[in-house]
Order: C-alpha cells, then structure tokens, then sequence
C-alpha cells in the first residue's frame, strides 16, 4: 500500500518544530555571543572599541557556503547570517554605519550597507565620502562605508587614512561580501573603514599607499612590487603632489600585509631613493565568487 501523502495541517508542524528548535539555537548562540563582548570589553581595558571581526565573518560565511546544501539559495543563507552576525554585533557594544550617500538618488553604498549590516543596524547617511569617514574619525559611527577609489575620484579620502598610529581607522572589509541584493542605480562596490586591527582570513587582499617622487614610472613601481612577489594592482595611479612634494598611488596585493611585513622594507629598499613613504592602509577578504555561490553566469551585456 502507498505511503500517505503528508497533509499541509503535517508538513506544517514540521516547520512550527523546526522553527522551535531553530530559535533555541539562536537563543544560545546570543548568549555565547554575549560573552564573547564581555570578553572583548575587559582586554580592551575599558576603552571604547569597535567589536567587528570582518576577517571572522568572511570565514564564517565562507564556511557557510562551503557546507550547504539542498533547494535554499547560499546568496539567501549569506544574506540571513549577515542579519545574525550583525545583530550579535550590536549586542557586544553600540554599534552603527556612517553610509557615503551624495544624494538620494545615488543610494548605492545604502543598499550595500544594509544587505551587509542588516536592517537594524543604524545606518547614517553622509553627502560625501569624506565626511563619513569624518564620522568614524569623530567617535560619531562605528565604521564608513566608502566608495571604491577610483583614479578619476575628485576627492581622493584613502588620503585621510596615511597614518602610522596603529589605533588609526583602516580598510578592513569589502562590499558586497556575498551576491548582490536588489538594490538602485548602477551596482556600485565599497570599502568599510573603521578602527578595527585588520586581520586576515585566509584569502585577502591588501591595500598600500606608496610615495613616489614624481618621475617614477608605473612599470618601474611595478616591477619593484612583483621583485618582492606582491603582484601589484593599481587602484590609483599617481594623484599628487602629495604634502612632501610626492606622487601617490593606491595599490592593491593580493595577500595579507601587516605593517611589519619584511617584504615592505624591503620594497623600499628596491624602489630606492625615488621612494618616498610607503603605508599599509588595510585590507579585505575577497568577496565570493558566484561560482561559490551557486550563481549561473550572466550574459554578456545583460544583468
Ligand atoms: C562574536 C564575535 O563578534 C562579532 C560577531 C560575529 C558573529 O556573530 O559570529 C563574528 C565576528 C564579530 O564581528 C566574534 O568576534 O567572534
């Protein structure tokens, strides 16, 4: 004899058990992470810091990935421990997002934020790229989200973050992390910038400002990076002069660069005396990819 179909009154208490038992693992999952700020809070002596691990939850997330299976789409799982991350976030400490957004029609960097942090975090709007960041210089948000620098930006604000002080906010995340979600206008891509000691996550890219005196060429600076085996990108090249007299240029390596990397000094040693400063302005773990997500390709010249 067939097995009887399952009723709808069945399958649904199912779900209601399965969403029991769901909610009883996020009940204890806050509590962990409870303790997890507690613990954050005394090494921190006391002081005001922000709490966000984003090189933490790229392996989180990319993890997540990994294991999943069955009908639910990862770009959603992604999506929905983003809320989860950032929610526990705002239970270890306050916590809020200072979002580049020039005018209501440029919302971009909002739509990222938010898919990011989620829909609880607060999120504030600032008419310039410089002015969130002067935000999160101002103890007045946690961390900026800023427009990926270009060479044609008229307001170079990776230019605020050339500073030796360890405490001085750094890139330390990339957006969007997972698929993008709906969001307004052309698709945009960010940097988060905050206070946070920049870690790595096991797959990364790092950004460094290099000063150049003026005559020094991008195949030169290039082959200084690619001695030391950083094999460089140019994000910027050559806006200037800088303060000193100086070129800068924004350049991105693959891998994780702490300041102390013996491969900067010795990056310095090559480009000799035509090298002015060279800084380590952060770093980010690199997004996924569709191909991890389990996104199809899209067609040439369709979205
Ligand atoms: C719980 C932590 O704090 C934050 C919350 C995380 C989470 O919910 O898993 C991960 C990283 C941090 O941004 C942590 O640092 O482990």
């Amino acid at each position: 004899m067939a097995e009887a179909q399952p009723t709808l009154d069945d399958l649904r208490r199912q779900i209601d058990e399965i969403d029991i038992t769901l909610q009883e693992l996020i009940v204890r999952r806050a509590e962990v992470v409870t303790q997890v700020g507690a613990l954050k809070n005394s090494l921190s002596g006391g002081a005001r810091a922000v709490h966000m691990r984003p090189a933490r939850e790229a392996i989180i997330l990319r993890k997540l990935v990994e294991r999943h299976r069955g009908p639910l789409s990862k770009a959603t799982l992604v999506r929905m421990w983003c809320e989860l991350m950032s929610a526990s976030l705002r239970l270890e400490g306050s916590f809020s997002v200072a979002v580049c957004m020039p005018s209501a029609a440029e919302a971009g960097y909002w739509d990222l934020a938010r898919d990011y942090f989620g829909s609880m975090t607060h999120l504030v709007p600032r008419e310039s790229a410089r002015q969130a960041l002067g935000a999160v210089f101002d103890g007045e948000a946690s961390v900026a989200v800023l427009p990926m620098p270009q060479s044609t930006d008229g307001d170079h604000w990776w230019r605020l973050l050339l500073s030796r002080d360890a405490k001085a906010p750094r890139i330390v995340a990339r957006l969007p992390f997972g698929a993008r979600g709906s969001e307004r206008g052309a698709p945009v891509e960010a940097l988060v910038v905050g206070p946070i000691v920049p870690e790595a996550s096991g797959l990364d890219r790092s950004l460094i400002a290099v000063e150049t005196a003026a005559e020094l060429s991008r195949s030169a600076l290039a082959a200084a990076f690619k001695a030391e085996a950083l094999e460089p990108s140019f994000r910027v090249f050559g806006v200037g002069p800088a303060e000193t007299g100086g070129y800068l240029h924004l350049i991105e390596v693959p891998g994780f660069l702490s300041p102390d990397d013996n491969r900067l000094t010795r990056l310095a040693r090559g480009l000799g005396p035509a090298l002015q400063q060279v800084w380590t302005l952060g770093c980010y773990a690199e997004p996924l990819t569709d191909a991890e997500l389990g996104i199809a390709a899209k067609p040439k010249g369709g979205r």
